[in-house]
C-alpha cells in the first residue's frame, strides 16, 4: 500500500483499484460488478432494513475452459454454507436465467465466470435469499447489457420472491418500506404469473424456446424511511436453519380483525419512531411487538417466547426493541448501547434450550445494489463504482486544513496538499548536519474500544505518542509526523476527528503534521472500521550522542520514573478480554472510577513525555530511556542496557494506576504477567548517574514532570529486571 506523499485524499486511481485490476488479469475478463447486500425487518412482509452484510459477486466473461460449461455459467463460491454451483439450481444464476429467458436469451455470455463471496449466513431469517435473488436479477441485467432500472430489476424480483421487505430493501438500502401493487386484470388472467415464491423453471431445458412470465411493470413500490444514527442492531444467529418456505407454511391463511388491528397501530408508529433522536424506548419496544407471525412461528424456535421476553429497556440499558428477523430463527434487537450486554444475555437464553449461537453488531447500509464495471478494453473504471469517493477525500481535507496548520512550527508550514512533507532543519534549529531518527507504529486493538464507544478523538494523540516517546528515548527531539488512516468506506466525521486528535498529539510534542494518507478501500475493512499508522522523524543535534549511551553506564546508577496515566496503547487484547469475561460494557460504569465509564477511561490517551524530557535530554543528564509499551517493564527496560546490567526496581515506589489494579485482579494476572504486558504504572523508565539526579529531577520538575527514584542497575545474572517487593502488587 503506497502510503507516501501529504495528500489528505483517497489513494490516486490505479492503487485504489488495484485488487479489481488484479481479477480482470487473472481471469481475462472484461466485466466486474459488485452487488452489496442486507438483511431483515421488524413489520412482518412491509419493512426491511439493508444491514452491513454484503453478498457480492465478482463476474467475468470471456474465460477460456477446455470443458463446456452447460448454460456458459461457471460458478465458485466462499463464504458461509454451501450452496448449489449448477447455474439453474443455484438461486442467483437460476434467477438470471429467468431474467435471461425473459429477453429472449437461453445461456449466460459465452465464459461466464460468477464468483460468489456471501457472508451472510443462509437460513436464518438474514435474508440470505432476497439478497440472492437481487443480486440474480442485476447479474442478468449486467451480462446481458439489458439496461433495466432498479425500479424494473424490483418487478423482476418481486416474480421469484413474492414479499417484498427483503428484496426492496437489498436493492434499494437502508430502512424501507414496500407493497405489492395488485396485478390488474389482464395480469391477473395471466396464470403463469407467481403468487408465491415460486422461480419459474425452464420447462424442458434450455432449448425449447420458452418464454417464461415476463414480470408486469410496476409491481413493487417501495419509500425509505429515515433511521437514527444511534440505533444499532445486534443479529444473535442460532446455529440451526430454518427455511422461509418452512416458516411461512406455518403461518394462518386468515387472522383475526383485532390481531390485524395491534400490528398495524404497531407499525404506523414504529417506521417514526425508528428516525427521532433520541430514540423513545417504549415506542419502540411496544412498535416491533407482533401478533401475525412471531406467535405462530415459535414452534420452529426452541424458547421463542421466554427469548424475546426475557428483554426489556427497563431491564436492559440501552434496549430499544427485539424481534425475529425475517423468518428466524435469528433475533434482531435495536440498542443505543450494551451491545456486549444485551447479546451475552440472549446468548444465555438460547443456551438454556441448548442452542449456542453466533452474535454481530450491525449497521444499516444504505448502498443497497452497487454494480461497478471494470473493462480491460474500454478502461471505464471509476471510483465512484469502486466505492471511493473523491468527494468524501475533498471534504475531509477542509475539514482538518486549519488543525493540521496548528501544528506548524520553525522549519515546517504544515500546509497540506503536496506530494511530501518538507522540513528545513537550519530553520528549526539544526545548523550543524543532525543525525535523523525515525520512528513508526500504530494505536494497536485500542482502536477497537474508539469504535465502540464511536469517539474517535483521541487515538490520534495516543497514535502521536506511541511514536514521539520512541524517537525521545534515543535522545531526538520530535521534528515532523505522517499519518495513514486506511478505511474501507470514508466517513468525513469520523476522519476528521481523527485527525484533529493527531494535531492535537502534534502541537503536545512540538513536532509539525507534515503529510497523511488516507485511505478508501472498498472491502478492507468491516464497517465503521479503519486502521491508523504513523512515522515520526527527529533529529539529534551535532555532537551530541544518541541515546541510550550504554558505555557509560555502571553498577549503582540510579533508575527514575516517570508516571503512566493508565493503560496508554499496550495491552488491549488482554484488557478486551478481561472486560468481556466481567461482563462490562464499554457504557457501564468504571469499576475503577466511578466518575467515568469503562470506555471513556479505558481512551484516556497516551501520555507524551516530550516537553517534560527535553530540556533534561539537553543538559546531558540522562544515559537511557525506555519507553515502557508492549511487553512492559520486562522487556522494555533491558533494550537500554548493556549486557552485563540488569534493572533492580522497588515495584513499591510508584503507585498503579486504578484501571490497571482492577485489570490485575479482575483478570487474575500474576505478577510476572503484569509486568510483561502493561507498563504497570510507569511510562518511561531512565537511567542517571547518582551524582545528576537532582539536577534531572529538577529539570523535570521544572518542565511539570515529577519523577520517582524506582531503582538502581545491577550486575546482571540471568533476569534483564529484577522485580523486588512484588507482594505490594498482590
Ligand atoms: N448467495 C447465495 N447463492 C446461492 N443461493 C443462495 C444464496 N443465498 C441464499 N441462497 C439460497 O437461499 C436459501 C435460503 O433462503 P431462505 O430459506 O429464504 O433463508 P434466508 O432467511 O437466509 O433468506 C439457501 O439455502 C440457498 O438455497
Ligand atoms: N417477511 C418475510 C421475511 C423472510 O425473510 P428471510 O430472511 O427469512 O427470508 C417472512 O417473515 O416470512
Amino acid at each position: 500500500m503506497a502510503a507516501l506523499g501529504n495528500d489528505f485524499r483517497p489513494r490516486d486511481n490505479s492503487s485504489a483499484l488495484a485488487d479489481t485490476t488484479i481479477i480482470l488479469k487473472e481471469d481475462q475478463e472484461t466485466e466486474y460488478m459488485v452487488a452489496k447486500m442486507f438483511t431483515i425487518r421488524p413489520g412482518f412482509d412491509v419493512i426491511g432494513l439493508a444491514l452491513s452484510i454484503w453478498l457480492e459477486l465478482r463476474v467475468t466473461t470471456g474465460e477460456k475452459t477446455s470443458e463446456a460449461v452447460r448454460y456458459n455459467c461457471r460458478i465458485t463460491y466462499e463464504g458461509k454454507g454451501d450452496v448449489d454451483k449448477d447455474a439453474d439450481k443455484n438461486l442467483i444464476t437460476q434467477t438470471a436465467l429467468y431474467v435471461l429467458r425473459c429477453h429472449g436469451k437461453k445461456t449466460f455470455p459465452e465464459g461466464t465466470h460468477v464468483h460468489i463471496v456471501n457472508p451472510i449466513p443462509l437460513g436464518r431469517g438474514l435474508g440470505s435469499s432476497g439478497a440472492a435473488v437481487v443480486a440474480g436479477v442485476s447479474l442478468a441485467n449486467e451480462v446481458a447489457q439489458l439496461g433495466l432500472s432498479k425500479d424494473r430489476i424490483l418487478d423482476y424480483c418481486l416474480m421469484i420472491e413474492r414479499h417484498p421487505d427483503n428484496v426492496a430493501a437489498a436493492l434499494f438500502g437502508g430502512f424501507v418500506g414496500s407493497y405489492l401493487k395488485e396485478l390488474n386484470p389482464e395480469d391477473m388472467k395471466r396464470r403463469e404469473i407467481p403468487l408465491a415464491e415460486v422461480l419459474p423453471a425452464p420447462q424442458g431445458g434450455e432449448d425449447t424456446g420458452l418464454t417464461p412470465p415476463i414480470p408486469p411493470q410496476d409491481i413493487g413500490k417501495h419509500i425509505r424511511f429515515p433511521w437514527a444514527k444511534e440505533i444499532k442492531c445486534i443479529a444473535i444467529i442460532p446455529d440451526f436453519e430454518v427455511s422461509t418456505a418452512e416458516a411461512r407454511r406455518v403461518l394462518p391463511t386468515s387472522y383475526e380483525k383485532a390481531d390485524v388491528i395491534y400490528n398495524l397501530q404497531r407499525v404506523a408508529l414504529l417506521t417514526t419512531a425508528l428516525g427521532q433522536s433520541p430514540p423513545n424506548p417504549v415506542l419502540i419496544y411496544d412498535g416491533m411487538q407482533d401478533k401475525v407471525h412471531q406467535p405462530y412461528r415459535k414452534g420452529l424456535i426452541p424458547g421463542l417466547t421466554e427469548i424475546l421476553q426475557s428483554v426489556g429497556p427497563d431491564r436492559n440499558p440501552g434496549l430499544l426493541g427485539i424481534c425475529l428477523s425475517g423468518a428466524g430463527p435469528t433475533i434482531l434487537a435495536l440498542a443505543t448501547e450494551n451491545f456486549s450486554d444485551i447479546a451475552e444475555h440472549l446468548l444465555g437464553e438460547f443456551k438454556k434450550e441448548g442452542i449456542t449461537c453466533d452474535w454481530k453488531l450491525l449497521e444499516p447500509a444504505y448502498d443497497g445494489l452497487t454494480v461497478s464495471h471494470g473493462s480491460q478494453e474500454s478502461g471505464r473504471m471509476t471510483y465512484a463504482d469502486a466505492g471511493v469517493s473523491i468527494e468524501a477525500g475533498n471534504e475531509l481535507v477542509q475539514s482538518i486544513k486549519s488543525a493540521v496548520a496548528s501544528t506548524r512550527r520553525p522549519g515546517a508550514d504544515a500546509e497540506i496538499g503536496g506530494f511530501g512533507g518538507a522540513m528545513d532543519l537550519a530553520a528549526a534549529g539544526y545548523t550543524e548536519p543532525p543525525l535523523i531518527v525515525q520512528a513508526i507504529d500504530g494505536v494497536g486493538t485500542k482502536l477497537k474500544i474508539a469504535f465502540a464507544m464511536d469517539d474517535f478523538s483521541t487515538v490520534g494523540i495516543d497514535l502521536v505518542a506511541m511514536n514521539v516517546n520512541d524517537l525521545l528515548v534515543q535522545g531526538a527531539e520530535p521534528l515532523t509526523f505522517m499519518d495513514y488512516y486506511g478505511c474501507s468506506k470514508l466517513d468525513v466525521a469520523d476522519a476528521s476527528r481523527f485527525v484533529k486528535g493527531v494535531a492535537e498529539g502534534c502541537r503536545e510534542a512540538g513536532c509539525a503534521l507534515v503529510g497523511g494518507e488516507t485511505a478508501e478501500m472498498p472491502g478492507m475493512y468491516q464497517g465503521k472500521e479503519f486502521d491508523a499508522a504513523g512515522a515520526a522523524t527527529g533529529a539529534i543535534k551535532e555532537g551530541r550522542k544518541i541515546l541510550p549511551d550504554k558505555e557509560a553506564m555502571q553498577e549503582g546508577d540510579v533508575l527514575l520514573g516517570l508516571k503512566s496515566n493508565g493503560a496508554h496503547s499496550n495491552g488491549f487484547s488482554l484488557i478486551r478480554k478481561v472486560i468481556e469475561r466481567h461482563g462490562l460494557s464499554w457504557n457501564d460504569q468504571a469499576p475503577w472510577d466511578s466518575s467515568t465509564t469503562v470506555g471513556a477511561s479505558l481512551l484516556t490517551p497516551t501520555r507524551i513525555y516530550v516537553k517534560a524530557l527535553m530540556p533534561a535530554i539537553e543538559q546531558d543528564l540522562i544515559l537511557g530511556m525506555s519507553h515502557i509499551t508492549g511487553g512492559g517493564l520486562d522487556e522494555n527496560i533491558p533494550r537500554m542496557l548493556p549486557k552485563h546490567l540488569a534493572a533492580e526496581v522497588n515495584v513499591a515506589s510508584w503507585p498503579v494506576p486504578g484501571v490497571l489494579k482492577w485489570l490485575k485482579q479482575a483478570g487474575n494476572v500474576s505478577n510476572k504477567e503484569f509486568a510483561r504486558t502493561w507498563n504497570t504504572g510507569l511510562g518511561m523508565v531512565l537511567v542517571v548517574k547518582e551524582e545528576k539526579v537532582q539536577s534531572a529531577v529538577d529539570a523535570l520538575r521544572s518542565a511539570g514532570e515529577e519523577a520517582v527514584r524506582v531503582g538502581k542497575l545491577v550486575a546482571k545474572n540471568d533476569e534483564g529486571v529484577i522485580l523486588l517487593g512484588l507482594e505490594h502488587w498482590d
